[in-house]
C-alpha cells in the first residue's frame, strides 16, 4: 500500500526516533530486537526495557571497545553484557570517551559472543547515521513486533535495512538561482535533497562550465567552525574561499558543500572530538575514542550530483587521494589534480601534519 512508508523513510524515522531518545523496533529473519541510543536514553526507558523479557547488551563500535578494552567477538562491533548495577551514568561513560582519563571504567567488561551481531551492527550503524555516539542499548525479544505495535514505535526490516543502507541515495535537484557572489557575479547555487531523507547539499556553479571539458571542481566538507566562524584549528575556511576565488578568476568552475561536517560525524562529535584533542590526542585518535573510523564520509554524494548537473571530468582541487579514488570509482575522470594549499597556521599545523602521515594527504 502506497500510504506505508518504504524502506528510505522508515530509516529516516529511526534515525529521527535515535536522536529523541525514542526505542526502534528491529525485525530480522533469525530474530528480533528493541534498540534506543545510549546518548539519548532515559533513566525511565531503561528501566521499562530492563523490564522486558530477553537479553540486554550494549552494542558499540570495535574502535571503542579497543578504547575501553573490552573484547570484541563481532569483527567491527561489541556486544557489551550490561551490569544489573549499571545505569545511564554508566551508559554514558562506556559511550563517551570525555572523562576516560580523569575517571577510567573498571572492567572486566563481559562481551556476548554466542549469537548473531547483525541486529547490533544495524542498531549502531544507524546511530552513525544520525550523527549521535555510536553506541545502543539492544534487547534481543521474540515480542518486538507486538511491542512496536502497542507503542507506536518505528518497525524496520533488517535485511531491507542493512541493504538500503549501503546503496547511494538518488539526489532530486530541489531549486536553483542566480547568486551574484563577491568572486563572480555569474555565480548559481543548486540545492540537491536525497531521497533518504539526509541532509540537503548544495552545489556553487561559477560562470558557464563546457560540459565537454574537464570543470574546475572542489568538493567541501562542511566545517561551520572553519567556513563560518574563522575556526584557525583547520584549513577549511581558506580552502573554501580559494577554490571559489580560482573559480571566479577562471570564470568557471563548481563547488560542491556538502552538508558531512565533522569528515561525516556531525557537529557535536567534532566538538567532541577537539575536546579530546585539547586532552592530547590527534584528529584520528579522537575519532577512534568516540568509536568512529578516521573518515565517515560518502563521497558518492559528490560525484552523483556533478553528473546530475552534466559534468563526467573534473580538474580536482583537493590534497585528499580518497577523493580522487572514489571519482575514478564513481565514473567521473579526475583528468588533472589542482593542489589547494592553504591556511597553515600555529593552531592547526600538527593537525596538517596528522593528516599527511596518517590519511594519507598529499603535501
Ligand atoms: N572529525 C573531525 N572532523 C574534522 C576535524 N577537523 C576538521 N574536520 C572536518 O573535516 C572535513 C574537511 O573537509 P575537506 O577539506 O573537504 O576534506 P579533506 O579530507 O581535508 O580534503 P581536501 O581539503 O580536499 O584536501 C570537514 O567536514 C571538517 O568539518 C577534526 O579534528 N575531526
Ligand atoms: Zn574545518
Amino acid at each position: 500500500m502506497s500510504l506505508r512508508p518504504d524502506i528510505s523513510e522508515t530509516l529516516a524515522r529511526a534515525r529521527a526516533d535515535l536522536r529523541m531518545g525514542v526505542p526502534i523496533a528491529l525485525i530480522g529473519e533469525a530474530g528480533s530486537a528493541l534498540a534506543l541510543a545510549v546518548e539519548s536514553a532515559s533513566d525511565a526507558r531503561l528501566a521499562d526495557l530492563r523490564a522486558l523479557e530477553g537479553t540486554i547488551g550494549v552494542a558499540i563500535t570495535a574502535r571503542r571497545a579497543e578504547t575501553i578494552k573490552a573484547r570484541a567477538y563481532d569483527g567491527d562491533i561489541a556486544r557489551i553484557c550490561l551490569p544489573k548495577r549499571a545505569d545511564m551514568v554508566w551508559l554514558q561513560a562506556l559511550a563517551d570517551p570525555a572523562d576516560d582519563l580523569a575517571t577510567p571504567m573498571k572492567g572486566p567488561f563481559h562481551t556476548l559472543r554466542e549469537g548473531s551481531a547483525d541486529l547490533h551492527r544495524l542498531a549502531v550503524a544507524l546511530t552513525k547515521s544520525a550523527r549521535i555516539l555510536p553506541a545502543a542499548i539492544v534487547i534481543e525479544t521474540e515480542h518486538a513486533a507486538r511491542l512496536a505495535a502497542e507503542n507506536f514505535l518505528t518497525v524496520v526490516p533488517a535485511s531491507d535495512a542493512i541493504l538500503r543502507m549501503t546503496q547511494a541515495s538518488a539526489m532530486d535537484p530541489v531549486a536553483s538561482a542566480r547568486l551574484p557572489m563577491e568572486v563572480s557575479t555569474a555565480g548559481r547555487l543548486h540545492v540537491f535533497r536525497p531521497e533518504d531523507g539526509s541532509e540537503e547539499h548544495y552545489a556553487v556553479e561559477i560562470g558557464r562550465p563546457d560540459r565537454d571539458k574537464p570543470v574546475l571542481a572542489r568538493l567541501h566538507s562542511a566545517c561551520f567552525t572553519g567556513d563560518v566562524i574563522g575556526s584557525l584549528k583547520c584549513d577549511c575556511g581558506p580552502q573554501l574561499r580559494g577554490a571559489l576565488a580560482q573559480m571566479g578568476s577562471e570564470g568557471a568552475g563548481v563547488l560542491l558543500y556538502l552538508n558531512q561536517e565533522g569528515r561525516g560525524i556531525g557537529l557535536a562529535n567534532k566538538m567532541r572530538a577537539y575536546a579530546l584533542q585539547d586532552q592530547g590526542f590527534d584528529t584520528v585518535e579522537a575519532n577512534h575514542r568516540l568509536g568512529f573510523e578516521d573518515d565517515e564520509r560518502d563521497f558518492r554524494i559528490g560525484s552523483s550530483i556533478l553528473r546530475q548537473l552534466g559534468f563526467s571530468s573534473v580538474r580536482l582541487m583537493t590534497n585528499n587521494p580518497g577523493k580522487i579514488e572514489m571519482m575514478e570509482q564513481m565514473g567521473i575522470t579526475v583528468a588533472e589534480r589542482v593542489p589547494l594549499k592553504l591556511g597553515e597556521n600555529d593552531h592547526n599545523r600538527a593537525y596538517l601534519a596528522t593528516k599527511a602521515q596518517k590519511s594519507r594527504h598529499m603535501l
